[in-house]
Parts: C-alpha cells; sequence; structure tokens
C-alpha cells in the first residue's frame, strides 16, 4: 500500500491558532468574541476584515498575548498562552506588534522609540543598533534616527511603529490598522513597505484593515461578523 501525498494544506505549519475564543467586556455586557477559531500559517499573510467593532482589534490582543480570553485557546507556535510561562516573554521574542495608534512615545527619538524592546529582550546594543541601520534603510528613515516622535509626519510613525515591531526579528507580525490614519498615497506606500519586510523576512503577517484593497492584496482575507470568524476566502 502506498503512503498518500502530503497536500501542501498539511505541510504548512500552524503558527496562530485560536479555538472557541469568548471575550466580552464590562462583567459581560459587551460580549464581542463568540467562539472564534482562527489558524494562521507560517510565512502567510491574511487581512482581518469587519465592521467597525466587530472585535478586530480584540483578536489581535488576544493573539499577541496582550489579553486573555473568557474562554477558549490561544496558542502560538502550540503553545498555549496562557501555559506560556510568561506572555510578555512572547511580545519580546516571537511576535511584533504594530497598534492602531502606533503608541510611540513621543518625546523620545526614533531611535530610543525602535531600542526600548530590544533593552527588553536583553539583545546586544551593537545587534540593536546594526538592525535599526536596516530596517530605517530599508524603510527610509535613517535620516530621522535622531528625531523625536513629535516632530515626525504620521507616515513616518507609522514606518517607525513598523520598524520597532520588527526590531526582535520575530517570525510573527500583528498589525492593528497600520495604515488606518494615513492618506490613501501614505497608506501604499507604507503598506508596500510591510508586505515587502514581512516576505523577505518570511514573518507571517495578520493585519485588521477596514481598506479592502490593501486586503486583497494579502495571501488570505477573513471575514469578522457578530463576534465570529466566517469562512475564509481567498484575497
Ligand atoms: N477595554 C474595553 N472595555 C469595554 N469595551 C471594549 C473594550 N475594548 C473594546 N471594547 C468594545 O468591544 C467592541 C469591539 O472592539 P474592537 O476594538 O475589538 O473592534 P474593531 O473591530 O477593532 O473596531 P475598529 O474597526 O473600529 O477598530 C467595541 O464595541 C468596543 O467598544
Amino acid at each position: 500500500m502506498t503512503t498518500p501525498m502530503p497536500t501542501i494544506e498539511t505541510q504548512r505549519r500552524i503558527v496562530l491558532r485560536a479555538k472557541d475564543v469568548w471575550k466580552s467586556y464590562d462583567e459581560g455586557a459587551i460580549s464581542v468574541l463568540n467562539g472564534v477559531d482562527f489558524v494562521g500559517f507560517e510565512g502567510e499573510t491574511v487581512a482581518l476584515c469587519g465592521p467597525s467593532g466587530c472585535g478586530k482589534s480584540t483578536l489581535l490582543h488576544l493573539l499577541g498575548g496582550l489579553d486573555e480570553p473568557d474562554r477558549g485557546r490561544v496558542s502560538v507556535n502550540s503553545v498555549e498562552i496562557n501555559r506560556h510561562r510568561s506572555p510578555l516573554r512572547l511580545l519580546r521574542h516571537e511576535i511584533g506588534f504594530v497598534f492602531q495608534l502606533h503608541n510611540l512615545i513621543p518625546d523620545l527619538t526614533l531611535e530610543e522609540n525602535c531600542l526600548i524592546p530590544t533593552v527588553a529582550a536583553g539583545i546586544a546594543r551593537t545587534t540593536a543598533l546594526a538592525r535599526l541601520r536596516d530596517l530605517t534603510e530599508r524603510t527610509g528613515l535613517s535620516h530621522r534616527l535622531g528625531h523625536r516622535i513629535q516632530k515626525l509626519s504620521g507616515g513616518e510613525r507609522q514606518r517607525t511603529a513598523l520598524c520597532r515591531a520588527l526590531m526582535n526579528q520575530p517570525r510573527i507580525l500583528l498589525a492593528d490598522e497600520p495604515t488606518g490614519s494615513l492618506d490613501e498615497g501614505t497608506s501604499a506606500v507604507v503598506f508596500d513597505l510591510l508586505l515587502d519586510l514581512v516576505a523577505k523576512e518570511g514573518v507571517t503577517l495578520v493585519m485588521a484593515t477596514h481598506d479592502r484593497a490593501l486586503a486583497q492584496r494579502c495571501d488570505r482575507l477573513v471575514e469578522m461578523h457578530d463576534g465570529r470568524i466566517y469562512e475564509p476566502q481567498s484575497a
């Protein structure tokens, strides 16, 4: 008897998984996620779409270990987050997060903001500076290293947030509307950079977005509605 050839699907490694995840706020008064199932495969780009308030940020926060589900399981690289030694370890080493409002420290420089996660992860300063030089060259920010965030344009801030999220060379990047605050032209530039960076480094990207045109450029588009994820469609 011959052994069946593995399909492409079974060969792909699952790096992110949410299984029957439920989340509510205000002691159950606001029910947001109602049994979400999601998988993210190694190296793929996934757009998470759906109306405002449907729970995209909530799901990204749970996938990144920034918050805990009421019920259900979230695992990263097959390790369940709430059984992980420390969810913070995930954010230091395995996951990069680009926040909706970038969450940079306005009084610090671009360089200082980007070095913070490397200090938390115990990365040597020379290694961190080399990585910063590389990322800022690739994102066209090398001439802005010493500038305070408050002096940067919206597009430069989002590119800085992208650099910061990638400083520790995570294998997974979670991005919450990474171009949401930008005009159409700047948004396209930042998104091109984002796709280029994740493709070159083989990073898995899960991105919440309202921009259907950008979502179509991801490998997969999943829809959220009424706190559930609906059948993935090909983007
Ligand atoms: N900390 C919180 N406390 C109470 N309610 C919250 C909290 N965080 C989110 N919510 C509510 O949960 C729902 C889902 O919010 P979430 O930010 O996940 O949606 P979203 O799909 O990302 O929305 P948007 O596209 O507008 O960013 C919203 O109704 C929001 O008001």
